[in-house]
């Protein structure tokens, strides 16, 4: 599978993680124009919901809105709450298209994130959920106003910074969710609201 992606992925893309994984960015994936279409289309049209997660026996709300899209069957669990999909949209099944041809991978489901200002974030985790199988292959899309990424490394601790901007496209693929974890901190920068789809395949229930 590494080869077939590092062949599928454009040229000049090279993988960004210094060990341990892969890790590709191709920066204006989309145009400017594009984006901006997506982006009013996305932020109007998906079903954004909060989420609650139960941490230490206490209800939290996590700092973002969030919508599940993807095949009726691709069931994901989340923070131990299972969630069931909602029916692709005209967008994101365009998207989907786009995205299944540059990195030569099927995806049956998204999650969508809306970071409404500077204080929305995502803390850090790996995206390891046995229902993605051992090396998941995920493509994160960005649209609106840019965010850091940040990926550090679970023994060394070395850390990765990415900025993310409209229209790039990130691709986390090989054995990076088993040494790498990743999150969107929080800034004090005055932020405006960004969207990121994460595609994803994930495997039936057995
Ligand atoms: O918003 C981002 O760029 C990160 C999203 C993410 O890590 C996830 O959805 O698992
Ligand atoms: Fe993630």
């Amino acid at each position: 599978m590494l080869g077939q992606l590092s062949a599928a992925i454009p040229a000049p893309a090279e993988n960004l993680a210094p060990c341990d994984g892969e890790l590709y960015l191709l920066r204006g994936f989309y145009s400017s124009n594009t984006a901006d279409r997506y982006f009013q289309d996305l932020l109007h049209g998906l079903a954004w919901q909060t989420e609650q997660i139960q941490i230490f026996g206490r209800l939290l709300t996590v700092p973002r809105l969030m919508a599940w899209y993807g095949d009726s069957d691709a069931h994901y669990r989340y923070s131990g709450v299972g969630h069931a999909p909602l029916p692709w949209s005209g967008a994101l099944l365009a998207i989907k298209a786009d995205l299944e041809s540059v990195c030569q991978h099927r995806f049956n489901s998204v999650l969508a994130n809306l970071y409404r200002n500077g204080r929305d974030s995502m803390g850090c985790h790996a995206d390891n959920e046995p229902e993605l199988g051992a090396n998941p292959l995920i493509a994160s899309l960005s649209f609106g106003d840019s965010r850091l990424f940040r990926l550090r490394h679970n023994r060394s601790k070395q850390r990765l910074d990415i900025e993310l901007a409209h229209g790039d496209l990130l691709v986390m693929a090989g054995t990076l969710q088993h040494h790498w974890r990743h999150e969107l901190p929080k800034t004090r920068q005055i932020k405006q609201a960004r969207i990121n789809l994460t595609f994803r395949r994930i495997l039936p229930a057995n």
